[in-house]
């Protein structure tokens, strides 16, 4: 039996961008009483629980401290972001064989200490490194999964609120499939407050639903390469994720999010990682949720999940 889990308690591995800004977030929201950061380099998380303690006058009382893997042995939830990020004109699926090692250096600590809580995956490939945590720490599958397609979902809905002159909040959109370039913006469901959405874009003055639909989906998908060349990484985005993510856990809010999660044949998707929704709460992934999709959408997601699973195979986790 590992350490009881604390609620109240998040760990955060990797204190770069990614991590700092999310350690800033949840920082400000207010879930945790007790956060602590790791890192290789310690300075850097010292530096950063600092920076953020600085801060919390400003928000709530908490305890912000850098520290090790049996400081995050009792966390509710373990955020991994450590591992390299792209360098412009790199994809994710370029990063794998770095963050592998990475990981076998990371998730081996925190299984070894019988981990109880969540395991919420960051680096990337999102989907690829989720499975690759899931065979290294030999967790169930409810208690590992990955950030995936949440932060893409919020592009759509940002990208569609922003063309439809309408709140995103009120845009019901989604992105599945693979974090990354094959992954697939399921329009056949998308809707703003009930009304499919190419009847909502002609109500606002719009008629040109192919070319619009195209050019929407290749921005979303192309956020990450336009940030990145423009400064470097991208992380602000996915803090706001991480901490929806989080609030599902910690609130036990079961909302339908597509993180990345290991397959058991809804659509017919078996023995992969992908970013499909599903209910998260309390025990992290609680139920798959199918998504009704058209041929072509179906059969875009079965080459992304092929795509993946050839990653998937040619990884050495021993
Ligand atoms: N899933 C998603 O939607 C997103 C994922 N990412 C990914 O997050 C990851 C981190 O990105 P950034 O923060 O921009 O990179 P970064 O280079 O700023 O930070 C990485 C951090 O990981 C630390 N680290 C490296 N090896 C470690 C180890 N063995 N143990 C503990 N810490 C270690 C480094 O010291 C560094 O502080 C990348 O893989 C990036 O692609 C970034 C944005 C969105
Ligand atoms: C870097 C990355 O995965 C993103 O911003 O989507």
């Amino acid at each position: 039996m590992g350490a009881a889990v604390n609620d109240r308690k998040v760990a955060i591995v990797g204190c770069g961008f990614v991590g700092s800004a999310t350690a800033f977030t949840l920082m400000q929201s207010g879930l945790f009483s007790e956060m602590v950061l790791v890192d290789v380099d310690r300075d850097r998380a010292e530096g950063e629980a600092l920076d953020i303690a600085h801060g919390m006058p400003f928000a709530a009382p908490m305890n912000i401290y850098a520290g090790d893997y049996d400081d995050a042995a009792d966390a509710a939830i373990i955020i991994v972001t450590a591992g390299a990020n792209q360098q412009p004109g790199e994809t994710r699926l370029d990063l794998v064989h770095k963050n592998v090692r990475i990981f076998k250096s990371i998730i081996p600590e925190i299984a070894k200490r019988d981990y109880e809580g969540i395991l919420l995956v960051i680096s990337n490939p999102v989907d690829i490194l989720t499975h690759v945590a899931l065979k290294l720490s030999g967790m169930p599958e409810n208690r590992v999964f990955g950030s995936g397609t949440v932060l893409d979902t919020a592009r759509f809905k940002y990208i569609l609120g922003e063309h439809l002159g309408v709140d995103p909040r009120n845009v019901h959109a989604r992105i599945i499939g693979e974090h990354g370039d094959s992954e697939i913006a399921a329009w056949s469901t998308a809707n703003v407050s009930g009304i499919p959405v190419n009847t909502f874009c002609e109500l606002r003055g719009h008629f040109e639903h192919d070319e619009s639909t195209r050019r929407i989906a290749e921005d979303v998908k192309n956020s990450a390469y336009e940030i990145i060349a423009k400064k470097k990484a991208t992380y602000y985005g996915i803090a706001m994720s991480v901490k929806r993510i989080c609030e599902a856990i910690v609130r036990d809010e079961k909302p339908i999010l597509p993180v990345s999660n290991y397959q058991r044949g809804v659509h017919g998707l078996y023995d992969v990682v992908l970013s499909m929704p599903a209910v998260v709460g309390k025990d992290g992934v609680e139920y798959q949720v199918p998504t009704p999709l058209s041929e072509d959408e179906q059969a875009r997601l079965h080459a992304s999940a092929d795509a993946l699973r050839a990653v998937f195979a040619e990884l050495d986790l021993e």
